[in-house]
């Protein structure tokens, strides 16, 4: 490549570039670091030609670069490379240019006074106008005209006192003026820069007309590349393929699919996105109301929990969003089947699809559910629930609306002190929702106490494959590399494989029976870990293996509350009355991206799954009778990602009264 520092004499590169090679040199040391993306991938030009280039448009002031000497670029690259270079060089700014401070800006007024007899005169406009300490007043020759900030000479100045201020004016400005009218010589752009606005409009009109609708038409190629895959995914659903992943058909994909090429493509997809809504929808299998119905739960759960906006990014139709208001409304999301009604009324003005009084009774019928059934959520503790929450304090429905979601604004202790009953029940909503947010609340005080140690003396074993151990809080503690990556792929592997395509796409589980050797060894590395009964006769329940993918979840609560898998063939007693779950360890078996946090309503802990990391905590509290109410838990919706876990439930009745009682050593220890 031509190469000016090179083939250009320095009397001739000075012609070119207005300035010397050492000055190029100069300023290519500080910009090529700040220009070295290049423009557009695979066509890089490098960085210190792009600063010739846009050397070339400052000191010539127009696109169009005659001598063809540089390289044979059109106005496109050349706009968008004095563009860049223009940012890079105005980022430096900090570094090259001083405002006088304000003691120095004293003596600069002084002088200028001295020096003209203009009062007032400052040299920190910019500086001032950034800040906006304007009311400043401008100097400028008689080619501007009057306004209230600028100041000009008179054209007659006929009294004295005219005439003192036209000579001050035009002393003060001498000095200022030439130092322009070289920089507009040497940056000949400065001074063409109204020739170029046209040229820049016609420019952007140019791309706008040319670049957009190929946008959009590789976007509806990607769409129909993502249809493609769909397509071929509900054929192997078919085929029964049983390596498929059984969650990838999760009908929430729907909607984030269609939101995500509309975010891409903008407002000129709107026509796009109903028939690709109608599409996925019918070519993805959400044949059945179900499926739908689970896809709408699945977002408003989603939206609940992360404060997302109603606003999906797609303009569906009044009858898309009637159905998911009434889908919120059977839900129990009333304040979201509200804001979904608002948007069908907002889309219905122009569809007309809905009589004024079909609306109307959709809302009556939301305020009549409202009414009636939230004294019965409540008392279940929904926890999606919005105006459950509220109700506490005695909101109307309308009041409900004009609060804003719960807010991770809000400080994190202050979450827990704003509600005015602070009893767990209430709080716990909230609680769940800021966890599953990311944030901890756990006190200081608590923190302080909590210790981090490797464990490798629990058995010979842990020698080779010590775990990490960490507490979390009171009674919670988290052993991390409790397996190892190969250990956890092998466990994911035989459940999928057992899962198979599963009847639900959202959530999937099964059971690894204790003959299974992937579900004994981590059983027996537990056992060892722990030193509690485990692999013996009803020592626990079988490891349970879950899956979830965008959307699942499982709203607060203490595993002993649980129900028994009547058909688990490791527990051999009768299963009717109670479940004994006196421990629980909750093995991650994937990491995720977004969302699938376990969220300890009471303690204020937030666990972010990571892979082979294992939770553990006791159910009952220390007189093991009653459950303990500070270890209650929500698995956070997935956002984004397949999380998948296993569970390991330990029970009491094997794990108590294991040992005789060593009397005489236990008086021994009491009266030493
Ligand atoms: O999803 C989670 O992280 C918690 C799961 C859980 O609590 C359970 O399966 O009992
Ligand atoms: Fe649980």
């Amino acid at each position: 490549m031509w190469n000016p520092m090179e083939s250009l004499s320095e009397h001739q590169f000075q012609a070119r570039f207005r300035r010397s090679k050492e000055g190029f040199i100069f300023v290519a040391a500080v910009i090529v670091p700040k220009i070295i993306i290049p423009l557009k991938r695979g066509t890089q030009i490098p960085s210190f030609m792009q600063l010739f280039v846009a050397l070339k448009f400052y000191s010539a002031g127009t696109f169009q670069i005659q001598n063809g000497d540089l390289t044979n670029l059109s106005q496109g690259p050349i706009s968008k490379i004095a563009k860049r270079v223009s940012q890079a060089l105005d980022s430096l700014k900090p570094r090259f240019i001083r405002y006088p401070t304000e003691d120095e800006a004293v003596v600069i007024r002084q002088r200028f006074y001295d020096y003209g007899g203009f009062p007032g005169v400052s040299s920190r406009i910019c500086g001032q106008l950034e800040r906006a300490e304007v009311p400043t007043i401008l100097l400028g020759d008689s080619g501007y005209g009057d306004t209230g900030f600028l100041m000009t000479p008179f054209s007659h100045p006929v009294i004295l006192a005219e005439k003192r201020y036209q000579s001050a004016q035009i002393k003060t400005r001498n000095p200022i003026e030439p130092c322009n009218g070289v920089l507009k010589q040497r940056f000949n752009c400065l001074s063409s820069f109204h020739q170029i606005t046209p040229l820049y409009v016609r420019h952007l009109k140019k791309l706008e007309d040319t670049l957009i609708p190929h946008v959009i038409a590789r976007y509806t190629k990607a769409l129909e590349d993502q249809l493609a895959l769909i397509r071929e995914y509900v054929q192997d659903y078919e085929d029964h393929q049983k390596s498929l992943n059984p969650v990838e058909g999760n009908p929430l994909d729907i909607y984030r699919l269609v939101r995500r090429l509309a975010l891409l493509t903008g407002p000129d997809l709107t026509k796009l996105s109903k028939y690709a809504l109608d599409e996925l929808t019918t070519i993805a299998g959400l044949v059945n109301i179900e499926d739908k119905n689970e896809a709408v739960l699945s977002l408003l759960h989603l939206q609940y929990t992360y404060s997302l906006s109603v606003h999906t990014g797609v303009t569906l139709t009044a009858a898309h969003s009637m159905e998911i208001a009434q889908s919120a409304l059977h839900g129990g999301y009333y304040s979201f089947a509200l804001e979904w009604l608002q948007v069908t009324n907002k889309s219905n003005k122009r569809e007309q699809r809905f009589t004024d009084f079909e609306l109307l009774e959709a809302t009556n019928a939301l305020m009549v559910e409202h009414d009636t059934n939230y004294e019965v959520k409540r008392a279940q503790r929904h926890m999606f629930i919005y105006p459950q929450t509220f109700k506490a304090w005695n909101m109307s429905l309308q009041e409900l609306l004009t609060m804003p979601p719960p807010s991770m604004a809000l400080g994190q202790s202050e979450l827990i002190k704003t509600i005015p009953d602070t009893g767990a029940a209430k709080r716990e909503p909230y609680n769940t929702i800021a966890l599953c947010q990311g944030n901890n609340f756990q006190g200081n005080a608590v923190r302080s106490k909590l210790r981090c140690y490797l464990d490798h003396d629990a058995n010979s074993y842990f020698l080779i494959q010590p775990v990490r151990v960490e507490e979390l809080g009171e009674g919670l503690t988290i052993f991390h590399s409790f397996l190892t990556n190969s250990q956890v792929d092998e466990i994911n592997r035989v459940a999928f494989n057992k899962i198979g395509l599963a009847a639900t796409r959202r959530e999937a589980s099964t059971v690894l029976k204790n003959s299974e050797p992937v579900a004994w060894g981590l059983k027996r590395r537990a056992e060892l870990l722990l030193g509690l009964n485990i692999l013996g006769v009803n020592a626990s329940e079988s490891v349970r293996f879950s899956l979830y993918s965008t959307g699942g979840g499982l709203r607060a609560h203490n595993d002993a509350a649980g129900h028994y898998d009547e058909n688990d063939p490791d527990l051999a007693w009768d299963k009717t009355n109670y479940v004994d779950r006196l421990k629980t360890m909750l093995i991650y078996l994937s990491d995720i991206d977004v969302g699938g946090i376990t969220a300890f309503t009471n303690l204020g802990v937030a666990v972010r799954p990571t892979k082979g990391s294992a939770l553990f905590w006791s159910n009952y509290a220390s007189n093991a009778e009653d459950l303990d109410p500070l270890i209650t838990h929500a698995g956070c919706p997935v956002l984004l990602g397949i999380k998948s876990y296993a569970t390991l439930w330990i029970t009491k009745s094997a794990n108590m009264l294991m040992k005789k009682c060593p009397r005489k050593s236990l008086h021994s220890e009491q009266n030493r």
